[in-house]
């Protein structure tokens, strides 16, 4: 079934793509545990969670997405963020 395939070919282009994002974003917390000892910060941020949380929940409306389920992707990210902060800190 050609429609099929054509599909499955475009959700591997956007899986590869949002990987390479997921990559990006946790490569961040270098830069931001590197802030964070000067600023002698806190890893968790839950201001800052929060802020995440209310935009993501603002894209799940706008896009048709349930809430619930996109707020549980960007918890896994944040946690991948800060469990890298930790592995840097720890390294140090
Ligand atoms: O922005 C920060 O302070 C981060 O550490 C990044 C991040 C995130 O992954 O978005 C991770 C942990 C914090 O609790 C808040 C946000």
């Amino acid at each position: 079934m050609k429609l099929l395939k054509k599909s499955r070919e475009k959700i591997d282009l956007i899986d590869e793509k949002i990987l390479e994002l997921i990559s990006e974003r946790t490569s961040l917390a270098r830069n931001i545990i590197k802030a964070k000892m000067v600023l002698d910060m806190d890893i968790w941020d839950p201001e800052r969670e929060k802020q995440i949380e209310e935009k993501t929940r603002q894209i799940a409306r706008e896009n048709r997405i349930d809430e619930d389920k996109l707020i549980k992707i960007m918890r896994i990210l944040t946690e991948l963020n800060k469990m890298e902060q930790e592995q840097i800190l720890r390294r140090k």
